[in-house]
């Protein structure tokens, strides 16, 4: 796999008649990273504009070296967004059978993927019935059908006990292992040690990036929160 899976040069997105990323520049290789800000930061949009679904005004984004959005790209990254992308009057296992018929995966299986989010014992009940966590994890399944080169998730573990908080960062590693990049947003910042390496994010730009004890060492601080204050102190 590429180093650089993922290049952001000088990015400007406008939203709303504001600049929410106002020129951001970062890279994402191997290994999970966490995008780590407050709500509202422009978490969201910097994704949308990696798996190419933002307009944007000016810069470039690049995937493996494409351009982001471009057709090569599609089945190599797998999105899951806040809201839920499967069907709420299907059960699990028949969304997880259409979705690999529309997108003719000849993947991992689709009794593999439900196992991997931890659905087996929902595989036969219908998503409108479920919670939303078991929900999203249904949407993560989907996302993992294609066995994509990079997994974009944003802020996948919102309202999960845990438990299931730490099986799905258990899962984002193992994925990671396996060789797919994983690209994971978050405004909690007590999930910044579960991820190889951070970006964090405030107002549209990066203020820091490297390892997590890298980040608090720098910073002498005692956790990634207390660490974020120093650095936006820092810079005030
Ligand atoms: N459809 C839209 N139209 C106009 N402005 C928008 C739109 N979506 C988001 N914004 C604005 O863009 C900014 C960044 O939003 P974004 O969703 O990227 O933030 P975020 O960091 O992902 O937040 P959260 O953690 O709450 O999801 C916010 O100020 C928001 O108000």
């Amino acid at each position: 796999m590429m180093n650089n899976q993922i290049e952001v040069r000088d990015l400007v997105v406008v939203r709303g008649g504001r600049e929410v990323l106002p020129g951001i520049s970062l890279d994402v290789g191997a290994g999970v990273t966490g995008l780590l800000g407050p709500s509202g930061c422009g978490k969201s949009t910097l994704l949308r504009a990696i798996v190419g679904v933002q307009q944007v005004r000016s810069g470039s984004v690049t995937v493996g070296g494409e351009p982001a959005g471009s057709r090569g790209l599609r089945d190599r990254i797998g999105y899951v967004t806040q809201a839920a992308s499967v069907y709420d009057d299907l059960s699990v296992v028949e969304n997880l059978k259409f979705f690999a018929r529309v997108l003719g995966t000849p993947g991992r299986g689709v009794d593999d993927v439900i196992d991997a989010v931890d659905l087996g014992d929902h595989r036969d009940a219908v998503v409108g019935n479920l919670s939303g966590g078991q929900r999203s994890r249904a949407s993560l399944a989907v996302a993992l059908l294609g066995e994509p080169d990079l997994l974009v998730l944003d802020e996948p573990t919102v309202g999960l006990d845990p438990v299931l908080r730490r099986d799905l960062w258990a899962l984002f590693h193992r994925l990671a292992d396996d060789g797919t990049a994983v690209l994971v947003s978050s405004h909690v910042m007590d999930e910044a040690d579960r991820c190889d390496r951070l970006l964090l994010m405030r107002e549209g730009r990066i203020i820091a990036d490297g390892a997590p004890d890298e980040i608090r060492r720098r910073t002498a601080a005692a956790d990634i929160e207390q660490a974020f204050l120093a650095i936006v102190e820092e810079s005030a």
